[in-house]
């Protein structure tokens, strides 16, 4: 088994998304020609929310910084807005006078809105910061791994002008950090557990109205549905398309995006996603990367700060269909284990564990032949290619191809590092480095 950077471009024969319907038909016969399996390139990239942003900070604060008197929940107080962060510091008598208090706006504020002289601010924040009726915290704690609260900030002002002036403030800064407006949410109501519509009414909703964005929501009614959807959706209604769903229907979205004839554009459109199914890779890679924990609420926060990071897209080529692959590409083992394990999915994730411990006490071999092109660092693996193998949809004509030979008991292809929650299989895959990291078992 490897972990390393290989470029797999040629002959990997595996399917990609055990979802499809191609990959269910190879890997049940048990045995693959690879003959029929022609080629892996890396093709374009793609959006997603990304967390990662927060590690980066928000842009430079540009604009002034607004000073007024107000009341702060009740407290009277002297209040600064810059681009940033609201803070601000109470004036009258009292335990808390003095102290100052902030909200970022990038990372502590779902969303806000103007009643007359009043701007509500609903927060989202680690710690006890500024939760409604509770007291804020000073400056500069909080933070951790613990989970975020909701709560609301209400800032008085002396005049309706005030708040309307500090409310366009938020909008500018939110706009600029790209926050969505409006979104279209594709919920899988039959996924993991089958909770999908119950994780979006309860877990999402709430978040997505605090923050004021318009949204329309579809839920699939038969597999391939999200494919159609993302396929023929006006995308020029929405800044993005989320997911309630495992990763299987993000896969499926991507691939309704680049049949379209304007893919081009499309595959730019940001994609989100929230984890309801079996197997949520592609949500614990990204909040992994960022070094937040696995949640359902930071998974929703990230959409609504409008994280993005770019993702390669794999381009699959089996006989004449063609298809395209965000996550993982697997042949043997696993491939057997998602496909095989389908009619245990009341079990809900349990059915991969308990489904990988049949398969692994009676291993299957498959026969085949991997071609690749190896990364920088990693040109020893395998043997040379004397022949030039020629690829019609590459372009990239003089590459060193290298061959390992079979039989295999697993081929593992990932561009993710994470395969699932509690998997992760590919620790140096990086979402967009135009690399597929490949762990292989020949024998164990
Ligand atoms: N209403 C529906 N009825 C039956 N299948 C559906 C329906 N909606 C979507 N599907 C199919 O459900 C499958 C699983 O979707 P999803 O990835 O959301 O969940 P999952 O539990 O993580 O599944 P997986 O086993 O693929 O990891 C997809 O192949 C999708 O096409």
């Amino acid at each position: 088994s490897t972990g390393e950077k290989t470029i797999i471009t040629r002959r990997t024969t595996s399917p990609s998304s055990p979802k499809l319907a191609l990959a269910r038909s190879l890997a049940r016969s048990n045995h693959i020609d690879t003959s029929q399996l022609k080629l892996v390139r890396l093709v374009s990239s793609q959006s997603m929310a990304d967390p990662q942003a927060e590690a980066r900070g928000p842009p430079e604060p540009r604009a002034e910084t607004l000073v007024e008197l107000v009341r702060v929940n009740g407290s009277a107080a002297e209040a600064t807005l810059s681009s940033a962060e609201l803070a601000w510091r109470t004036t009258g008598a009292g335990r808390d006078s003095g102290g100052r208090r902030k909200l970022e706006l990038e990372s502590d504020v779902l969303g806000f809105q103007v009643e007359g002289r009043s701007l509500k601010l609903a927060t989202f924040t680690r710690g006890d910061v500024t939760g409604a009726g509770r007291p804020p915290s000073p400056v500069g704690c909080g933070g951790g791994a613990e989970d975020r609260k909701r709560g609301e900030v209400a800032v008085e002002m002396e005049s309706e002008e005030a708040a309307e002036r500090w409310g366009h403030a938020i909008r500018d800064r939110f706009a600029s950090l790209g926050r969505p407006k409006r979104l279209f949410f594709i919920v899988n109501p039959y996924g993991g557990k089958r909770g999908g519509r119950k994780i979006f009414q309860t877990e999402v909703l709430p978040l997505i109205d605090a923050a004021h964005i318009h949204y329309t929501m579809q839920e699939t009614n038969y597999r391939l549905h999200a494919q159609e959807i993302a396929g023929s959706l006006d995308l020029k209604k929405y800044d993005g398309i989320v997911c309630v769903s495992g990763d299987g229907i993000l896969v499926e979205v991507v691939n309704g995006l680049l049949q379209r004839d304007d893919w081009d554009k499309a595959i730019k459109v940001p994609l989100g996603i929230i984890p309801a199914g079996t197997g949520n890779g592609m949500v614990q890679g990204l909040l992994h990367s960022a070094g937040e924990p696995f949640s359902m609420s930071n998974a929703v926060f990230a959409i609504i700060r409008g994280h993005r990071r770019a993702l390669d897209v794999t381009s699959v080529v089996q006989g004449k269909t063609r298809f395209f692959s965000v996550m993982m590409l697997t042949w043997g083992l696993v491939a057997d284990i998602d496909i095989e394990s389908e009619k245990f999915r009341w079990m809900g994730s349990a059915r991969i564990d308990f489904y990988s411990l049949l398969r692994a006490v009676n291993l299957r071999r498959y026969n085949g032949r991997i071609l690749f092109v190896p990364a920088p660092g990693y040109e020893g693996f395998g043997d040379p290619v004397e022949q030039t193998i020629s690829c019609p949809s590459t372009d990239d004509a003089d590459l060193e191809w290298r061959s390992l030979k079979g039989p295999f008991v697993n081929v593992w292809i990932s561009n993710i590092a994470f395969a699932s929650e509690g998997v992760m299989i590919a620790p140096q895959a990086q979402f967009a480095d135009g690399y597929l990291d490949a762990a292989i078992i020949k024998d164990c």
